[in-house]
């Protein structure tokens, strides 16, 4: 089938959309990508969704508003691609990430999105999982398994969007995968709040500063990192724990300690075994002081995930792509070993258009 993924990630900043080839095991082939920045005006109104989530009713009137803007937004995204598909993978908007209250909570109205696009959208990828008891994120697992098919084993896979997962490939292929810590969230709010940019770019500003050991120790004391995996993260799970790290220090310091946290909270991940290299995807890959202290964390090879020809702004867009037809074909979307659930566990639902007429 021919997918269009849309992945709409935890930083805010827009949507990613990406043809894929596939029948939701093997990958055939990858189409155009391309990405939709948010304007202004609906980031902010997003972030104080976010910020607002646990007290928001599910009827909210903003909730249902901007559920129609996010859905329009997406559209904009699909037609750019220009491109002939049978589906549409929706993720969604998340909010709120609530697992151990199970609740997990992604906005964008997919059937206003069907309408749009004359297309059946897959969406609601991670309830049924939360429903059950699994954690309900991260779903990428399963693609990056299909994408790393043929590349020697182990192999470590690290995400680095506004929260950072993880995928670590066994050699008996083993799947485990988890959240590790903070993306580049925190260093974006710490950014925007200092300097008005809206992340640091390059890490430039971290790479001028100096980390601040005891404030980092102070972030992994956090009872995150005592936790088994599978585990995942709300956006928002670190906020008054570095609120606290990095009083009083300077915007340069502050960048430098955070992106610290990012890279020791990826090299405090639970994995088995030592892998033979680290692709790192997502935008955090562009953030040079965050890689340098994942070189200095491991002691394997730690590399974009293009050293193996894979596209690490539209990896996430993709995996939608992928787990839309898996969804349309009654596939497991997570397994134990990767969210915690307790048996491989299909999900998401199938919005269809209306035929015209009818
Ligand atoms: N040139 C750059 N230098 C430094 N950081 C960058 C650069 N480009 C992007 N980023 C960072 O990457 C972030 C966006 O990353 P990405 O698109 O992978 O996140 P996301 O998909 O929204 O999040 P998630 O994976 O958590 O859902 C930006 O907010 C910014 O912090
Ligand atoms: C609840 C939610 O939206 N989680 C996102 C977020 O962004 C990164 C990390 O936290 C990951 O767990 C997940 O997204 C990716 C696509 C996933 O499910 O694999």
């Amino acid at each position: 089938m021919l997918a269009i993924g849309l992945m709409s990630g935890t930083s805010l900043d827009g949507v990613d959309a990406a043809l894929i080839e596939t029948d939701g095991e093997r990958i055939v082939r990858f189409g155009p990508t391309a990405t939709l920045f948010y304007e202004d005006a609906l980031r902010v109104r997003l972030r104080a969704l976010l910020d607002a989530a646990p007290k928001l009713a599910v009827g909210d009137p903003e909730v249902a508003r901007l559920s129609r803007i996010v859905a329009d937004r997406h559209a904009e995204a699909v037609a750019l691609l220009a491109s002939r598909a049978d589906l549409v993978g929706f993720h969604g908007q998340t909010i709120l990430h609530d697992p151990a209250n199970r609740r997990t909570w992604q906005i964008g109205d997919a059937a206003h999105l069907a309408h749009k696009t004359r297309l059946p959208v897959a969406h609601d990828f991670r309830s049924a999982d939360v429903a059950s008891g699994g954690e309900g994120a991260p779903l990428v697992p399963l693609f990056h398994a299909a994408l790393a098919a043929d590349l020697p084993k182990p192999l470590l896979v690290a995400n680095i969007g506004g929260v950072a997962n993880i995928t670590f490939l066994g050699a008996d292929g083993t799947i485990l995968a988890c959240d590790t810590g903070p993306g580049n969230g925190p260093l974006d709010d710490w950014v925007r709040s200092h300097t008005g940019a809206d992340y640091d770019k390059d890490g430039a500003l971290a790479g001028s500063g100096r980390v601040h050991r005891d404030r980092l120790d102070a972030l992994m004391a956090d009872p995150y990192f005592a936790r088994q995996a599978p585990k995942s993260l709300d956006r928002l799970h670190f906020s008054a724990r570095i609120a606290v790290a990095t009083d009083g220090l300077s915007v340069e310091d502050g960048a430098a300690t955070l992106a610290a946290f990012t890279a020791t909270a990826i090299a405090a991940a639970p994995i088995p075994v030592v892998p033979k290299r680290i692709l790192v995807s997502g935008g955090g890959r562009r953030n040079a002081a965050i890689m340098a202290a994942l070189r200095d964390g491991f002691s394997v090879p730690v590399e974009p995930v293009e050293a193996v020809g894979w596209d690490g702004d539209a990896l996430e867009a993709q995996c939608f792509g992928f787990l839309a037809v898996r969804v349309a074909r009654g596939l497991p979307l997570s397994l134990p070993t990767t969210t915690g659930v307790a048996r491989p566990m299909p999900g998401g639902r199938l919005a269809k258009p209306a035929i015209p007429g009818a």
